[in-house]
């Protein structure tokens, strides 16, 4: 984006607001020395100036001349040592402490180096490893990357806020931890997912990494391990009420926006994420990526799905291991799919089952289901409850299974093989995060339906030899969509996010795969095209926006698509261009200033 540019301002100095809640104020002597004691890394464009690329007069002009090593370096040579160092390692902990130290320390180059290496690199910043260090946070904590506010002050969210370093925020992911990818309440070691999620903004989307923020809320947490473990690093309490929650998210989500009046909020792996999805939705550009963003990546997926299986939408039949946010999401993404081609919402909602830890969901089970499963529960079952996901299996004989239940290998062989023997070209998704809670493998899926399965998984799996033949599995991850939501949001200024942006935003996917990819029955485009499908993604959430009023950025309506595709990606952060773009610029004005001897 370039609402803020690290070559306006490569020397100024950077002003945290030291007049928090505390006594600190700005003229205390502890705020003083706090300033000159702030990591200057912290502020990623100021992190830049000590790249090793940067040439003498440089250096010698940002007052950086001597404290890199002399030589200046090409790209080629400093991505030649990270690479050498990250083989160095030898767990994916390890790999993602040096990949996040890197992004802390030289933030361009991290992210060159991540858009370069998406597919090798994306599994350790993101899923699947972004699990265990969520699940280790408080043992291998190094640095702040984030924001931390914790129940103890509420009252002063707007003051503490003006701590952030950064003046322009554009987007922020939070979380409170309590249902990080399918590992449960982690409390403030879900901290790892706002910061992973904002790194694939800024990878897949172009978001300028000063205008991020990864926010971490410390409600208390249930986790009774972590309560007692000497180095977790959240607040020792419980739980906060839901009522608690509320009134400390209302101040939290007021005090955003009035410090950044256009920003973009996402929450992230809440366990209870309706009650806010419902209370903000309408006041703030807000969206929940776990309900909605995964709904919109699945159906973007289901579609390709749907049309190679031969079978038309109305004789599908889905089975949903999982009905809590992402499973119900997923079903009502798909529901208005199916309404779209052409079938009735009673027709659409009736090709779905919906199986939780007690079964088939139905209206007559005897236990009070939560709201969101209402919808679905189904009432043709004549009294007859299926407890066992086998038991559903047999009774529905599905086209479609989807796993959103966190459990490991729930999709048995004997189930796929199942799905194999019904259907010619059986859907199977298992989606659960991160691999350990896949419900099934790529290569189960593969080997137990004789390569037939139409597949999709929520973390990455390798693609499979069977039978001499290759295969390639589809990540149907919400990374295809959400920073392309966001991206959209931001640049067309939309004053919410509508649920047609969000199905905007799942449609815009099967436009990108390639005749290629068609013919190898892939299902998403490949992800190392990931900024491309983003500014596609991007460009159908305005258009939405558009139809739907939201948009403030109104010269943005007039531009015929293939033109404003081209300004998204005009506006998009290319890691590529910075370093070079702030040493041209610092080099002309080293020109113009005439500097010629070293300022030692
Ligand atoms: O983060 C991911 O990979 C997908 C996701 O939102 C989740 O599983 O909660
Ligand atoms: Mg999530």
């Amino acid at each position: 984006m370039a609402t803020t540019s690290a070559t306006q301002a490569p020397i100024a100095h950077h002003t945290a607001n030291l007049g928090s809640i505390s006594s600190h104020g700005p003229q205390s002597p502890i705020a003083h020395r706090a300033k000159h004691t702030l990591p200057t890394a912290h502020v990623p464009n100021r992190s830049a100036h000590y790249d090793t690329s940067l040439s003498i007069p440089v250096r010698k002009y940002l007052q950086t001349y001597g404290l890199t090593p002399p030589r200046a370096e090409s790209y080629e040579i400093q991505k030649k040592r990270c690479l050498a160092q990250l083989a160095l390692k030898s767990t994916d902990i390890e790999r993602f402490l040096y990949l996040s130290t890197l992004r802390y320390n030289n933030v361009h180059l991290f992210y060159r180096l991540l858009t370069d290496h998406f597919t090798e690199l994306t599994p350790l910043v993101y899923t699947p490893t972004v699990g265990e260090a969520c699940q280790r946070w408080s043992e291998i904590y190094q640095q702040p990357e984030g924001m931390y506010l914790s129940f103890e002050d509420r009252g002063h969210l707007s003051n503490i806020i003006q701590n952030w370093p950064q003046a322009h925020v554009e987007i922020t992911v939070v979380t409170d931890g309590s249902r990080i990818l399918g590992l449960g309440d982690l409390g403030v070691g879900g901290m790892g997912i706002p910061i992973g999620k904002l790194a694939l903004y800024t990878g897949c989307a172009g978001i300028r990494p000063e205008g991020t923020l990864p926010l971490t809320v410390d409600l208390g947490t249930g986790n009774k391990a972590l309560l007692e473990d000497p180095l977790y690093m959240g607040s020792r309490r419980e739980k906060v009420t839901a009522e608690e929650e509320k009134e400390f998210l209302d101040e939290l989500m007021a005090a955003l926006k009035d410090r950044w009046p256009d920003i973009v909020i996402q929450f992230e792996d809440w366990k209870n994420p309706f009650p806010s999805l419902e209370r903000y939705r309408h006041d703030y550009a807000m969206f929940n990526d776990d309900i909605q963003g995964t709904g919109a990546v699945i159906m973007g997926g289901i579609i390709g799905a749907v049309k190679q299986s031969g079978v038309a939408p109305k004789d599908h039949r889905a089975v949903f291991l999982g009905s809590g946010s992402a499973g119900v999401g997923v079903a009502k993404q798909i529901v208005d799919y199916f309404v779209k081609e052409g079938l009735t919402e009673e027709e659409a909602k009736n090709c779905f089952w919906l199986v939780d830890s007690k079964g088939l969901v139905t209206s007559d089970r005897g236990d009070k289901l939560a709201d969101h499963k209402i919808y679905f529960s189904r009432t043709d079952n004549k009294g007859e409850q299926y407890k066992t996901l086998d038991d559903v299996i047999e009774y529905v004989k599905p086209t479609i299974i989807m796993g959103l239940s966190t459990i490991g290998g729930a999709f048995t062989p004997e189930i796929l093989q199942k799905m194999g023997k019904w259907n010619d070209r059986p859907i199977i998704f298992p989606l659960s995060n991160p691999s350990s809670k896949s419900e099934c493998t790529f290569e189960e899926a593969i080997s137990n339906t004789d390569g037939r399965a139409l597949f999709a998984s929520g973390s990455p799996f390798h693609p499979v030899t069977y039978n001499g033949k290759q295969y390639h599995p589809g990540q149907g991850n919400n990374m295809y969509v959400f920073p392309g939501i966001g991206l959209g949001t931001i640049l067309c200024k939309a004053v919410q996010v509508t649920s047609n942006m969000i199905y905007a935003s799942g449609e815009a996917l099967p436009t990108m795969i390639t005749e290629e990819e068609k013919d190898l029955a892939l299902l998403y485009p490949g992800i190392t095209r990931i900024r491309d499908v983003s500014a596609r993604v991007a460009l159908y959430v305005i258009r939405a926006a558009q139809k739907d009023n939201v948009d403030r950025l109104h010269s943005l309506r007039d531009m015929d698509d293939a033109t404003l595709e081209e300004w998204i990606k005009d506006k998009m952060y290319d890691p590529h261009k910075e370093t070079e773009e702030l040493e041209n610029e610092l080099r002309d004005i080293v020109q113009d200033l005439s500097v010629s001897s070293p300022r030692l």
